[in-house]
């Protein structure tokens, strides 16, 4: 009945004020087994209340394609609270939670950011060069992990790694030994707020709109002093670069600097609006917290992988061997093509690790007819890419971990489209190209020169938590070096 009143697809009973947020967070971790289940019982479209809110959710990758592909700018908008954006970021600023009202500055700071991805190397040598250095560093690490015999923390290491490329990104600089106390920080306060607006109170005040901020700031108390900080650490780094620039130059080493520019120009220009400091902020915000969990987990499980499977390991480093013959060199960017089993090894992983266990919220952008259903503009769409690389009819027996289903009969890498970790449409991840070339310059190298083995607590666990981001549990391996000569 509640469904047909409103017009909505059926699906679970919610319980007052609460919807079915129970029933999402009392499920199997990390959260997608639910989906299915919602799926088997009212069909690939139907509606889930999260909070006192309906959401429709899309599980079958061809609607996915119709409404994000082919109708974009009506799924482009965000269902995220004002109210909570407002308490968190000052205003409505940022590239993640923006919405419909927001439209303009949203579509302007993607273009932006898009661009200066570009611009800043990502595809080019110049990011390359950059990994490379982060690629050089783990290199030595797990080298002296070796020689120390000692078992190893590898998630620490890569996510300093891939914190470094972030920041060189963002502002210019690599954390090194003397920049270490800096990194631990800021990967502190962006786990927390992850964590906090992973729970259920978290998702409500995340997504409801119209709670009050008095209120929101009850739900999340955890969040208060991280935001001061986390907003604190940014507007340093800002500071600090509006101190070392200079206006009269147009080369841009940083985001940071390409941002200050551009906002100078429109200044000089009457446009005092669009380019400000609180903007800049968000945008950083969103660049660390949209890039340096999803990206450092997939590099982890992926070892975690490697290391529960040996035999697929091996076939890694039967590859590599094979294509570089006795000349073991760094692999760069104009090796990656040829390393097909690899990259299917690394296709499979972003599929089960499946980082995201639900997407994003997306509202319409106006009225829509979808499957026989009238949906108001506003309506909350979720675009279940989890469940379409979880769908036993594309992926066989999804839940088996199994490389080979990304090499064709040819032994050449098979496009299945249907492998979509970064989405689609217009809100498509915009890191998608940094995040492609660190998995393989970074992963690709360590098994270049290295083998991983279980550590003294046994096999990693691929268990992954309930959270926004779905995490690897840090595990223990050892390394042994595969460069018997000491040439690298
Ligand atoms: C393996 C790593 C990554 C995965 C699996 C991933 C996945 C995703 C997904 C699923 C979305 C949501 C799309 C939607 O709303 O439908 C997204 C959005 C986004 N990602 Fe990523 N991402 C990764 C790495 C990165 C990196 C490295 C960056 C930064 C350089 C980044 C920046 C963003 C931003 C800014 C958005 C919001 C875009 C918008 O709403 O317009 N991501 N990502």
């Amino acid at each position: 009945y509640l469904w047909r009143r409103r017009g909505l697809p059926p699906g679970p009973t919610p319980i007052p004020i609460f919807g079915n947020l129970f029933q999402l967070s009392g499920s199997e971790a990390p959260g997608i087994s639910i989906f299915q289940k919602w799926k088997d019982q009212y069909g690939s479209m139907f509606t889930f209340y999260m909070g006192p809110v309906p959401f429709v959710v899309l599980t079958d990758y061809k609607d996915i394609k119709e409404t994000v592909i082919k109708d974009g700018e009506t799924y482009a908008d965000k269902y995220l609270s004002p109210e909570f954006n407002t308490y968190f970021r000052g205003n409505i600023f940022s590239l993640v939670d923006k919405t419909c009202m927001y439209q303009e500055r949203w579509r302007e700071h993607r273009k932006f950011a898009v661009l200066q991805l570009r611009e800043l190397g990502v595809g080019k040598p110049l990011m390359e060069s950059k990994i490379l250095i982060e690629t050089e560093e783990l290199l030595k690490k797990l080298k002296t992990a070796e020689y120390l015999g000692e078992d190893l923390c590898l998630q620490s290491e890569l996510d300093v790694a891939v914190g470094s490329v972030i920041n060189q990104f963002l502002f210019g600089y690599r954390f090194d030994e003397s920049k270490l106390h800096e990194f631990v920080k800021i990967k502190t306060l962006v786990n927390n707020f992850m964590e906090e607006v992973g729970k259920p109170l978290g998702v409500l005040a995340f997504t409801c709109h119209g709670i009050p901020p008095i209120i929101i700031k009850r739900m999340i108390s955890g969040i208060e002093e991280q935001k001061r900080e986390l907003f604190g650490f940014l507007r340093n780094q800002i500071e600090n670069s509006k101190i070392r620039i200079n206006y009269e130059e147009d080369q841009n080493d940083d985001f940071v600097e390409a941002y200050l520019r551009k906002r100078y120009q429109r200044e000089l220009n009457n446009d005092f609006d669009s380019y400000c400091d609180s903007q800049l902020e968000n945008v950083c915000f969103d660049i660390w917290a949209a890039g340096f969990d999803t990206l450092t987990n997939t590099i982890g499980f992926l070892f975690a992988y490697a290391i529960n499977y040996p035999e697929m390991q091996m076939l890694i480093h039967q590859e590599i061997d094979e294509y570089l013959g006795h000349h073991r060199r760094i692999l760069t960017m104009s090796d990656k093509n040829a390393l097909v089993y690899f990259n299917a090894f690394a296709n499979e992983t972003q599929r089960l690790a499946n980082i995201l266990p639900m997407n994003l919220p997306h509202a319409l952008t106006r009225d829509v007819v979808l499957k026989g259903y009238h949906l108001k503009k506003g309506t909350g769409i979720i675009h279940q890419i989890a469940n379409v690389m979880t769908d036993e009819t594309i992926f066989k027996d999804p839940y088996r971990f199994d490389p080979n289903r990304f090499i064709d009969e040819n032994g050449k890498l098979k496009k299945i489209e249907e492998l979509c970790p970064f989405s689609m449409g217009k809100r498509q991840c915009v890191g998608e190209g940094l995040a492609r070339m660190e998995i393989f310059l970074l992963a690709a190298n360590l098994f270049n020169y290295f083998e991983f083995v279980p550590g003294s607590e046994g096999l990693p666990s691929l268990f992954k938590d309930f959270s926004l981001v779905s995490h690897v549990i840090p595990f223990k391996c050892q390394v042994r070096s595969r460069d018997h000569s000491g040439s690298k």
